[in-house]
C-alpha cells in the first residue's frame, strides 16, 4: 500500500515511512493511493470476532507486507490487553434505534487510546528494526496529549512533548499529562490556544531543518497510524447491529475531524453506513461550513468540552482532497486561502460530495447541560459533555428504521465539573487513577513561539545527538 499527500507535492511513502513522516514534507496529509474495498462476505464474516480479529482484518490492508503478519497481531493483542473492558469498544442501548459505542475503557478514559496504544507500538517497532530514534510531538486539546504520553512514557526509542493549552484543558486532563515520572516525557503549557500548538507543531514539520535535525514524528490525527486504528471500531459496531445486511448511522462528536474521517473511511471500504453526522459543540465552524460551504474561522469559544475547542480541524483537508475528486492543486489553493485569510470557499461541486457523505448540527452549552440531565434521568446512563454533544445532535438525525451509534469519546470522571453541574454526580475516577489529582506536576510553560518550542525541543531530544 502506498500512501500519498492530499498536496500532491511529497513523495507517496510506503506505510512504514507514512507512519513515522506523521506530516507529509508538503504540509499536507497521507492518504491510501487507494481505499482498499471489503466484500459484504467479507464482512459478514467479521461478525462474533473479537475486536483484536477485527482490528487484524482491517488494519492488515493498510499495513500491507510492511508489518509481518503475526507482529501486527501481537502488537494489536497487547495494545488491547491495555483496555479495562474485554469486548474494548461495548456497544450501550440507551433507546429502542439507540446506542452509545463506549470507547472510553483504554488507561486514560478517552477514545484517544484506541489508537495511540497500537501508534506507539508500530512506531517502536518500525523504530527499532532501523536503529533509529524519534522526537515525538503533539499537540493536545486535552485528550490526545494523555493518551500519546500513557503510551509512549518510558520508551526508550522516542522522546515525547506534548504541547497544550495552558488553562484551556480540565484539571483531569492536565494531571493525566503533567505527572508521568518518565524521562522521555515533557508537557508543553503554551501560552495560547489548541489552534496556536497545532499550528506550532505544523511548523515544526514544515522547519525540514529541525524535522530532519531532531527526527521529528508526530501523533496526532494527522498521522494515517491514528486514522486507520479509529476505522476498526466503525466496522465492529456496525457488524454487531446486523452490518452489512442492515445500514447504521453514526454521529460522532468533532473538533479535529480525524474520528468522524475514519467513519468515512469505514464506508469508502465498503461499510454500508446510512448517516454519518458530525456533532460540535459551540465551536461549529464545521456545522457552518456544511450549510454555507464557506470554511471560516471566528475565534475560539471555551465550552465545557474542552476537547472539541477547535477551529482549524486538520483532517477536514483529507474530505477535501477526496471531495474535490483527489485534486491536489484544489486542496493547496483551498489551505493556502485559509493561511491568509482565515477562510476559504468550497466549490458546489464537491460541496455535494460532502453534504451527500455528511450531516452536520451543532449543541449549544444549555442543550448539552439537559443532555446530560435528561439522559441520566431517562436511562440511568451518565455520560459526559463531548458524548452529550453526539447524543442531542443524534437525536435530531435519528431514523426509525436504522440503528443511530453516537461515538462515546470520554468517560465523565474526565470531567467532573460540568457533568456535576448538569445533573449534581461528581463521577469518580477509576482506581488506577484515584490518586491522580495528588500526584506532583512537572511541566514547562512556554510562548507560542516556534523558536521558543523549537529551541526547547532541540536542547531535550535525544534524536540526532
Ligand atoms: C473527548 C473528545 N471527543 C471528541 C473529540 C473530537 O475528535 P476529532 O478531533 O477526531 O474530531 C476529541 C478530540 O479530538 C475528544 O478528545
Ligand atoms: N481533541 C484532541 C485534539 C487533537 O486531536 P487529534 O485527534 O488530531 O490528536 C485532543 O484531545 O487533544
Amino acid at each position: 500500500m502506498e500512501y500519498i499527500s492530499t498536496r500532491g507535492e511529497a513523495p507517496a511513502l510506503g506505510f512504514r515511512d507514512a507512519l513515522l513522516a506523521g506530516l507529509a514534507r508538503d504540509g499536507g496529509l497521507y492518504v491510501p493511493r487507494e481505499w482498499p474495498v471489503l466484500t459484504k462476505r467479507q464482512i459478514r464474516d467479521l461478525r462474533g470476532k473479537t475486536y483484536q480479529e477485527v482490528a487484524f482484518t482491517i488494519l492488515s490492508h493498510f499495513t500491507g507486507d510492511e508489518i509481518p503478519a503475526e507482529k501486527l497481531r501481537s502488537m494489536i493483542d497487547d495494545a488491547y490487553a491495555t483496555f479495562r473492558h474485554p469486548a474494548v469498544a461495548p456497544l450501550v442501548q440507551t433507546g429502542p434505534n439507540d446506542f452509545v459505542l463506549e470507547l472510553f475503557h483504554g488507561t486514560t478514559l478517552a477514545f484517544k487510546d484506541v489508537a495511540m496504544q497500537l501508534l506507539a507500538r508500530l512506531m517502536d517497532y518500525v523504530l527499532a528494526e532501523r536503529g533509529e530514534r524519534a522526537t515525538i510531538v503533539g499537540a493536545t486539546s486535552g485528550d490526545t496529549g494523555g493518551a500519546a504520553i500513557d503510551a509512549f512514557a518510558g520508551g526508550n526509542r522516542t522522546d515525547i512533548f506534548i504541547l497544550f493549552p495552558k488553562g484551556k484543558v480540565s484539571p483531569v486532563q492536565q494531571r493525566q499529562m503533567t505527572t508521568s515520572t518518565e524521562d522521555n516525557v515533557h508537557a508543553l503549557a503554551i501560552e495560547g490556544n489548541f489552534d496556536d500548538c497545532q499550528h506550532l507543531v505544523k511548523e515544526m514539520f514544515n522547519d525540514v531543518a529541525f524535522r530532519d535535525r531532531v527526527q521529528l514524528s508526530g501523533v496526532n490525527s494527522i498521522n494515517w497510524g491514528r486514522i486507520m486504528a479509529q476505522v476498526v471500531y466503525f466496522f465492529t459496531a456496525a457488524v454487531a447491529l446486523g452490518g452489512p445486511d442492515r445500514k447504521v448511522s453514526f454521529t460522532v462528536p468533532t473538533g479535529n475531524f480525524g474520528d468522524i474521517f475514519a467513519g468515512y473511511v469505514a464506508k469508502r471500504m465498503g461499510l454500508p453506513i446510512d448517516r454519518l453526522v458530525i456533532a460540535t459543540n459551540d465551536n461549529d465552524i464545521l456545522a457552518r461550513t456544511l450549510k454555507t460551504g464557506r470554511y471560516e474561522m471566528r475565534g475560539v469559544k471555551a465550552t465545557t468540552s474542552p476537547s472539541m475547542d477547535i477551529q482549524i480541524s486538520s483532517n477536514f483537508e483529507r474530505l477535501l482532497f477526496e471531495a474535490y475528486g483527489r485534486d491536489p492543486a484544489a486542496v493547496r489553493s483551498a489551505m493556502a486561502s485559509l493561511r491568509q485569510s482565515g477562510a476559504f470557499e468550497i466549490q458546489p461541486e464537491a460541496l455535494k460530495a460532502i453534504r451527500k457523505e455528511f450531516r452536520a448540527a451543532r449543541a449549544t452549552e444549555k442543550q448539552v447541560a439537559e443532555t446530560i440531565r435528561e439522559t441520566l434521568a431517562d436511562t440511568g446512563y451518565l455520560i459526559d459533555p463531548h458524548t452529550a454533544t453526539g447524543v442531542f445532535v443524534a437525536r435530531k438525525h435519528a431514523r426509525t428504521n436504522s440503528p443511530m451509534v453516537t461515538l462515546s469519546t470520554a468517560h465523565p470522571a474526565k470531567f467532573p465539573a460540568p457533568v456535576k453541574s448538569a445533573c449534581g454526580i461528581d463521577p469518580a475516577l477509576p482506581s488506577w487513577l484515584a490518586d491522580l489529582m495528588t500526584r506532583e506536576e512537572h511541566f514547562d510553560i512556554l510562548p507560542a513561539e516556534l523558536k521558543d518550542v523549537e529551541n526547547f525541543i532541540g536542547g531535550h531530544a535525544r534524536a540526532g545527538k
